[in-house]
């Protein structure tokens, strides 16, 4: 069921998911709920240990133990054509079916100063991890759900392609540079075969993106190593969450039907501030939300800069200020 009772748009009981970055954090969360909801899971991540301890979990949370399947496949999903690989070990042990669902949360992040001496090493590291982790595994897939062969009809129930962007694809904050423009990069692809999904009307794909802001994980305590304080104190404006509960947001999104799915009260609010030509979830709402947001911004834009200059005078400048510690 959607929050309002609604339909629920993403049954998942009996279907096949595959949840890349499924071994740790949101995507460990999401595939025990989904696997609590009568799903088939498909782990994928890099180490073998860590996907064996998942998967364990991941079982004890079936709600039909005896009828639901699980199982992992060990993938870097940085490297070029890993997805192709996936997909058919994953339709092998599918019994020659392709997964239903297919939700990519696999992601990194290494914040740092533009300037920094590592922020281009680390930008095409998180490019390659998020973005084209992503967009290679997308391609996978629809080039399978999209496939003459596999043609249904308009009124089939459609597949799912999910991705996991960040708040900050919506609005970007000081010191993300190596790493925001990975998730922008996802929206605009997403974006882009929303619309290219309409030239197969006969083989119906949905699909959406998460943004979560700040979640509680081993990834988020690995970013903060290199996370400069200036960075540290202007997200404090958008409180952490559990991966518990950001995988619940989202799978409440996924059910509803959005298209663009925010998981916190300012993470909406950035979502209808920055629509752009995205699939809208809710016209009436998103546009009227959308035309106050500006207005937010005025304020918020402002104190936010205010906060790095005040940092800057009370710090220094940044290189200097790194060098001296
Ligand atoms: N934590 C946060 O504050 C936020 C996170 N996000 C995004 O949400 C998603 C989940 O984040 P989070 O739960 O913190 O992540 P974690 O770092 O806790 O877990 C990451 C998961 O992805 C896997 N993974 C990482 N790199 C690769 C790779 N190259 N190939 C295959 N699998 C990989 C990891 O397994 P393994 O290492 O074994 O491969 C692990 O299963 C990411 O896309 C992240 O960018 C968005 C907003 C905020
Ligand atoms: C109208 C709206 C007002 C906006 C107020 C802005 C408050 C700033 C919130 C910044 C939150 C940053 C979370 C980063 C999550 C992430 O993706 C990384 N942790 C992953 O590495």
């Amino acid at each position: 069921m959607g929050l309002f009772g609604g339909k629920n748009q993403f049954p998942v009981e009996g279907k096949t998911i595959l949840i890349t970055g499924g071994s740790e954090g949101m995507g460990r969360a999401a595939a025990l709920q989904l696997s609590a909801k009568g799903a088939n899971i498909i782990l994928v991540s890099r180490n073998v240990g860590r996907l064996e301890e998942a998967l364990v979990d991941v079982k004890a949370a079936a709600k039909s133990p005896s009828a639901q399947r699980f199982t992992y496949i060990s993938a870097d999903v940085a490297e070029h054509d890993y997805a192709a690989r996936v997909i058919a070990e994953a339709i092998a042990w599918n019994s020659g079916n392709a997964p239903d669902i297919v939700w990519c949360v696999a992601g990194m992040s290494t914040p740092m100063l533009w300037t920094e001496d590592d922020s281009l090493t680390a930008s095409r590291r998180n490019m390659d991890v998020n973005y084209f982790g992503s967009a290679e595994m997308s391609r996978a897939i629809l080039k399978k759900w999209l496939a003459p062969e596999n043609s249904t009809s308009p009124k089939a129930e459609p597949k799912h392609l999910v991705f996991t962007a960040s708040v900050l694809a919506l609005f970007s904050v000081v010191g993300y540079g190596p790493y925001t423009p990975s998730k922008w990069a996802l929206r605009g692809l997403a974006d882009t075969l929303a619309m290219e999904l309409n030239l197969y009307p006969d083989n119906p794909v949905k699909l959406h993106i998460v943004y979560p802001a700040t979640i509680v994980t081993a990834g988020f305590d690995r970013e903060n190593q290199t996370k400069p304080a200036i960075t540290l104190e202007l997200e404090k404006e958008e409180p952490p969450e559990t991966p518990e509960t950001v995988a619940s947001r989202s799978i409440a999104g996924l059910e509803k039907g959005e298209y663009n799915i925010a998981v916190s009260f300012l993470g909406n609010l950035m979502r209808c501030g920055a629509q752009g030509g995205s699939p809208r979830n809710n016209w009436v709402l998103d546009t009227l939300i959308g035309w106050l947001v500006p207005i937010i911004y005025f304020f918020v834009l402002r104190m936010m800069n205010g906060s790095v200059r005040a940092w800057a005078k009370a710090n220094g400048h940044p290189m200097k200020a790194k060098k001296s510690t």
